[in-house]
């Protein structure tokens, strides 16, 4: 005879040992056992999104932390908390009562060192930049929303807040709300939970300035994205500004609501892409100045010229030579950054990986030329190796999917996507694609 408790206290641990603090809090700690008949688990969960969200997502993981756990199948059934009585019980007699404080309550602030001022221009995000300071000056008149994408640590973030920061110092009483897409799916959550979603529209549309990041991860969340597109809209109608950004297009972010990705296409996307090496000196430069880190310009160039993709690498690699330079109680000296960097085992690990090594390597696996790879030639057996190399610059590569195209022959992006999308497809059932792809990527990362 299968306990129910033990059973579940098992499976919560197994989610617990996998899930992020966040994920388990949010999805997984709201869940109560409520019987387990006949190899059937019965799970009641507080809303109809929770339902939502362990069907699409959880499910899987379950049957099989339920088998680890018991060597049975077990087959879950989710029912909805839908007795009010027993809720508001158990909110007022839960130890962690704190928990269900909607997190939208507390302040979020805007970090006060990503202002226009410390952000460096260079030839990836001059157009994100322009852009930026023309919505602090006037919101909600030309580009709304304004959408920036791009690859990890290219200062996204930094542009929305240097946005919020500026509209603060020049009108106080700005409202400014900042959140991530996880935040606010918080609290939508936590507003569901607590029955306070009237509080939690109120905060989100009183805003005169919604920043909203990383928005990739309301994929799948159709719940979530329902409420952002009242949020959106409500917003929008009143002449509020909207900023957003995500690691790839609207069009691109799977399950995205076609409704909201039209709306979010009705202002401006720019994209932000890898800065060059003279970006990436004066970006060092400029931290080093700002952090009285004492290095000689040679050695900038140097760092610079290890860690060419990302900005947070880049800060990271600086912070990790002036800590190692105080260990060694030795001036930073390029002599010291090249020690520091091996044996911190940094900059050598996809910066060699480009656009063009990725040509090269599938122009030789299938016998290509490079010309043919990167030209308009019809062939299946360029087509394909052509789609897979747009595919492996899309995986593993920072680069925009307009830069992707513009390295093979000038091609526009939307094919970029295409070959995206067709490879991803194929690899789900033909294995000697998958063979070769991870060949591929085996050579590239030799
Ligand atoms: N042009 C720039 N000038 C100065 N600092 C920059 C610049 N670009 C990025 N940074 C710095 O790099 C770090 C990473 O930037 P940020 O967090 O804005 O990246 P992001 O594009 O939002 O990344 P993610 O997709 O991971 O959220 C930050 O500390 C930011 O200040």
């Amino acid at each position: 005879m299968l306990d129910l408790q033990t059973v579940w206290g098992a499976i919560a641990e197994s989610f617990r040992k996998v899930s992020t603090p966040v994920t388990y809090s949010t999805w997984i700690a709201s869940a109560q056992p409520i019987s387990l008949i006949n190899h059937q688990l019965t799970i009641k969960l507080p809303s109809a999104l929770h339902k939502d969200y362990w069907e699409s997502n959880l499910t899987q993981e379950l049957v099989e932390f339920a088998y680890q756990a018991t060597h049975e199948d077990i087959q879950p059934d989710f029912v909805v908390d839908i007795d009010p009585v027993e809720t508001a019980t158990r909110k007022t007699t839960s130890d962690n009562a704190n928990e269900n404080v909607p997190t939208f309550m507390k302040e979020t602030k805007l970090n006060p060192k990503y202002t226009f001022d410390t952000f460096v221009i260079g030839k990836g995000n001059q157009m994100a930049h322009a852009a930026a300071l023309v919505v602090s000056e006037e919101p909600g008149a030309m580009y709304n929303p304004l959408f920036f994408y791009g690859g990890v640590g290219l200062g996204k973030t930094h542009l929305m807040h240097a946005i919020g920061n500026k509209m603060m110092l020049d009108r106080p009483n700005t409202r400014v709300k900042y959140v991530t897409s996880e935040a606010f799916t918080n609290d939508f959550i936590n507003a569901i939970q607590t029955k306070t979603q009237e509080q939690f529209r109120q905060e989100y549309r009183n805003a005169d300035l919604l920043l909203v990041d990383d928005i990739q991860f309301f994929a799948d969340k159709e719940g979530t994205q329902e409420e952002f597109f009242h949020t959106f809209n409500s917003l929008y109608d009143d002449g509020k500004q909207i900023v957003l950004t995500s690691d790839r297009l609207p069009r691109e972010i799977p399950k995205l609501q076609d409704r909201l990705v039209s709306r979010f296409a009705w202002g401006l996307s720019v994209d932000i892409t890898p800065p060059d090496l003279e970006t990436r000196i004066a970006i060092l430069r400029n931290k080093a100045n700002a952090d009285h880190i004492d290095i000689p310009d040679d050695t900038l160039s140097y760092i610079a010229g290890q860690i060419d993709s990302n900005v947070r690498e880049l800060e990271g690699a600086l912070a990790r030579v002036h800590a190692y330079s105080k260990l060694k109680n030795t001036p930073i000296s390029t002599d010291l950054v090249a020690k520091s960097l091996k044996s911190l085992n940094l900059g050598n690990s996809h910066a060699e990986i480009t656009i063009l090594s990725i040509q090269n390597a599938v122009a030789s696996y299938y016998h290509v030329s490079l010309a043919d790879l990167k030209g308009k030639k019809r062939m299946k057996s360029i087509v394909m190796p052509r789609q897979i190399a747009m595919y492996l610059c899309r995986e593993l590569t920072d680069n925009s999917l307009p830069k992707i195209g513009t390295e093979f022959g000038g091609k526009d992006h939307t094919t970029v996507i295409h070959a995206y999308e067709k490879i991803t497809e194929s690899l789900k059932n033909d294995t000697n694609l998958q063979n070769e792809i991870s060949d591929l990527k085996n050579e590239l990362k030799r």
